[in-house]
């Protein structure tokens, strides 16, 4: 980035904004990503059903190739459904970041004064038993005929916020849980170790994560003759 800079650059970048930029990447892209990543492969630790539906559409997808990539992703119908069950459940960012009244408004009952602090609960938002059926049940297949999407148009699942302040990483951190959940899924069965029941509780924190860790046991998937590259 600083080799780029010529005294005829549009922008001026210093050494403190490439900090602050790679600050922002590590701070608010790597951890939101990991905890949705690990939501989504807990919940179908729960539900093999969906687990194997979706190693069914990657498989059937990649056949022999024994390679994932963006392209193959782009055509994964039922794993985009889990990913936005995940953050409809499972949003990391709970409450946005804060918003503050800028001018006096009425939100249903409530009067807001200018300068009043807002948090927007969309944890709560996604568990409403007024927008969703079964709210509390991880079930992607809910997505199957629905428009809803989590790109901020959407007011019923709102993971990367909506607006000017819409989280700016959306796609990249859209493309690395795709393309990271996909090779997850492709690559092993997971299992739960005999006995063990998985634990929900959430880590309350800036992005609210599994507070037990997850364990799982990967077992190798080994591709089948019979495994054929179908274009999916
Ligand atoms: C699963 C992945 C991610 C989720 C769920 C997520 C969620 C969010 C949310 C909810 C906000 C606040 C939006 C609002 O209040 O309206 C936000 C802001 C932000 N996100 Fe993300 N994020 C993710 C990935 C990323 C990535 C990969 C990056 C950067 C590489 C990133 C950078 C940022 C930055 C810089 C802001 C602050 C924007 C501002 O204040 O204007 N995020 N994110």
């Amino acid at each position: 980035m600083e080799k780029d800079q010529t005294e005829n650059s549009a922008i001026h970048l210093t050494e403190d904004h490439i900090k602050a930029i790679l600050m922002d990447i590590f701070l608010a892209g790597i951890d939101t990503s990991a905890i949705t990543m690990i939501w989504a492969v807990t919940e179908l630790a729960r539900k093999p059903t969906a687990m194997k539906k979706a190693q069914n559409e990657i498989r059937s997808c990649v056949g022999k190739k024994g390679k994932l990539t963006e392209n193959d992703v782009s055509q994964l119908k039922y794993l985009k459904m889990i990913i936005k069950e995940t953050f409809r459940l499972h949003p990391p960012t709970v409450l946005l970041l804060p918003r503050e009244a800028a001018s006096q408004l009425k939100i249903g009952d409530y009067d807001i004064y200018p300068r009043t602090r807002i948090a927007v609960n969309v944890w709560a938002i996604g568990r409403n038993p007024d927008i969703w059926d079964n709210p509390e049940e991880f079930i992607p297949e809910r997505f199957i005929d629905s428009l809803i999407d989590f790109k901020g148009q959407h007011f019923e699942l709102l993971p990367f916020g909506a607006g000017r302040r819409i989280c700016p990483g959306m796609n990249m951190g859209t493309a690395v849980l795709e393309l990271a959940l996909a090779n997850l899924l492709y690559f092993f069965d997971w299992k739960v170790p005999s006995g063990m029941d998985i634990d929900m509780e959430e880590e309350v924190s800036i992005a609210v994560g599994k507070k037990e860790a997850l364990t799982l046991i990967p077992v190798k998937y080994n591709i089948r003759e019979d495994d054929e590259t179908r274009h999916c």
